[in-house]
C-alpha cells in the first residue's frame, strides 16, 4: 500500500454553547482535515485543531506544514513501514505538532485497514468502550451550575469544570456545583495555567478543607514552570494532572522524574500523533503513572483516532473526550459511537470513519 497523495481541506462546526477556559473562547470548531490517499485506492483521514495558544500552531501553519515539508517526504512511502513513515515525519519539520497529528493519524487508519482491523485492536486492545468526561466552560457561578445541572441530566457522572480566569471565585464555582450536583458525579478541575503556584496551593487546600471532593486539578500553572506544578504538587493531597507542561515523550519523564505532577494528559495535537503519544503510554507506564486521553476542539473526526488510543491502552485511565458531544452537528458518517459520556467503538477497519464534510481537497 503506497502512498501516492496527501491532500488538505478544511471543516466548520458550530458549538453547541461558547467554550470559555483561562486561555481562549471559541465557537466553532475550524479545523483543517487530511486525507491521505494510497494506491490502492483506500484513504486515511485525520484532522488538525489550530489552537494557537496551546501549540502554536495555526490552519495556515498546518496547511503549510503538510504541503510544503510532510507531503514531499511522505510519498511514495509503503504503509506497511510504518516506523519508517514516523521518523520521517517527525524528522522533516521541527514541532508543527498539529499538523504531524493529523498525518500521523490517517497514516495510522490507512495501516490499520491494511491489516483489515480496527486499530485499536492493533494498538494493544485493552477494552472495547470507556466514558468521558464533559467540559463546563468559565462563566458566571450560575450558568456553570446550570450547565453542570444539564450535563448530569444527560447521563454525565464526570464534570471537568474549567477555572483560572479569576483566583478569587474558583472555590465557590466548585463549591456550587459540588452543591447542586451531589456526592455522586465526579468533579475535575481545569485552571489551564491560570494560577500562580501560591494560589494554586491557597485554592487547592480551600477546596480540601471544605471538602470539595475533587478528582484532579489539571494544569494549575504556567506550562513552562515546571517548578511551579513540583511547588503545587509536593503541598496538596489532590492529585495534579499536567497538560501543557507535556508535549512530548521527553517532556513526560521530565516532569514524572522530577515528581512535578501525578498524572499525565495526553493529546494528540501535543504529542504529534499516535506514534509519539505510544511512547509517552509506554514511559508512564514504567514509572507507574496513570495517564488522561484529551483533546482540543475537534471534531469527531480527530478524537475519534483518541478514543482508538484510549482503547487500545490500558495505562490510559481518564478521558477527556468531549469534542464531539461540544459539537451542535455531527456530520460524520461511521467510526466510534459517541453517546453523551458512552463511547464504544466499531469493528469496522481502521478508524472506522468513512464520509468526511469537506467539498475541497487540495
Ligand atoms: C475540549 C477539552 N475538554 C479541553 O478542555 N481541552 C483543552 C483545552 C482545549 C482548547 O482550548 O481547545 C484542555 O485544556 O484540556
Ligand atoms: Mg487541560
Amino acid at each position: 500500500m503506497i502512498i501516492r497523495d496527501i491532500q488538505v481541506g478544511e471543516i466548520s462546526l458550530p458549538l453547541a454553547r461558547p467554550f470559555k477556559t483561562a486561555l481562549r473562547t471559541v465557537e466553532h470548531v475550524d479545523d483543517i482535515v487530511v486525507r491521505v490517499v494510497a494506491d490502492t485506492g483506500e484513504v486515511g483521514y485525520g484532522e488538525a485543531p489550530p489552537t494557537a495558544v496551546i501549540t502554536g500552531d495555526t490552519k495556515g501553519s498546518v496547511a503549510c506544514a503538510i504541503r510544503e515539508f510532510i507531503r514531499p517526504n511522505l510519498i511514495g512511502m509503503d504503509v506497511e513501514d510504518l516506523d519508517g513513515i514516523m521518523k520521517r515525519l517527525h524528522s522533516c519539520i521541527l514541532k508543527n505538532t498539529s499538523a504531524k497529528a493529523a498525518v500521523d493519524m490517517a497514516i495510522y487508519d490507512l495501516w490499520a485497514k491494511r491489516w483489515g482491523a480496527p486499530l485499536y485492536k492493533l494498538l494493544g486492545g485493552a477494552r472495547t468502550s470507556f466514558r468521558t468526561d464533559i467540559t463546563i466552560s468559565v462563566n458566571p457561578i450560575d450558568e456553570m451550575v446550570a450547565d453542570a445541572l444539564d450535563a448530569v441530566s444527560r447521563g454525565y457522572d464526570i464534570l471537568k469544570i474549567k477555572v483560572g480566569k479569576d483566583g478569587t471565585g474558583d472555590v465557590e464555582r466548585i463549591a456550587a456545583i459540588r452543591e447542586a450536583v451531589g456526592p455522586d458525579v465526579q468533579l475535575r478541575v481545569d485552571a489551564n495555567q491560570g494560577w500562580t503556584p501560591k494560589q494554586s496551593v491557597a485554592i487547592i487546600s480551600a477546596m480540601e478543607d471544605r471538602n470539595l471532593n475533587i478528582e484532579l486539578v489539571e494544569q494549575p500553572v504556567k506550562a513552562h514552570d515546571i517548578a511551579g506544578m513540583q511547588f503545587v504538587t509536593s503541598r496538596v493531597y489532590t492529585p495534579i494532572l499536567a497538560d501543557e507542561s507535556v508535549f512530548s515523550p521527553a517532556d513526560a519523564i521530565d516532569i514524572i522524574q522530577k515528581g512535578a505532577a501525578d498524572l499525565i494528559n495526553i493529546k494528540l495535537m501535543k504529542t504529534g500523533g499516535i506514534h509519539q503519544a505510544l511512547k509517552i503510554c509506554d514511559v508512564a507506564e514504567l514509572y507507574g503513572v496513570e495517564c488522561m486521553i484529551g483533546c482540543m476542539l475537534e471534531s469527531k473526526l480527530s478524537v475519534s483516532a483518541a478514543a482508538h488510543l484510549c482503547c487500545g491502552r490500558s495505562v490510559i485511565t481518564k478521558a477527556d473526550l468531549d469534542g464531539p458531544s461540544l459539537c451542535s452537528v455531527d456530520p460524520f458518517t461511521g467510526g466510534p459511537v459517541f453517546e453523551e459520556a458512552l463511547v464504544t467503538m466499531s469493528e469496522a477497519p481502521g478508524v472506522g470513519l468513512s464520509a468526511i464534510p469537506c467539498e475541497h481537497w487540495s
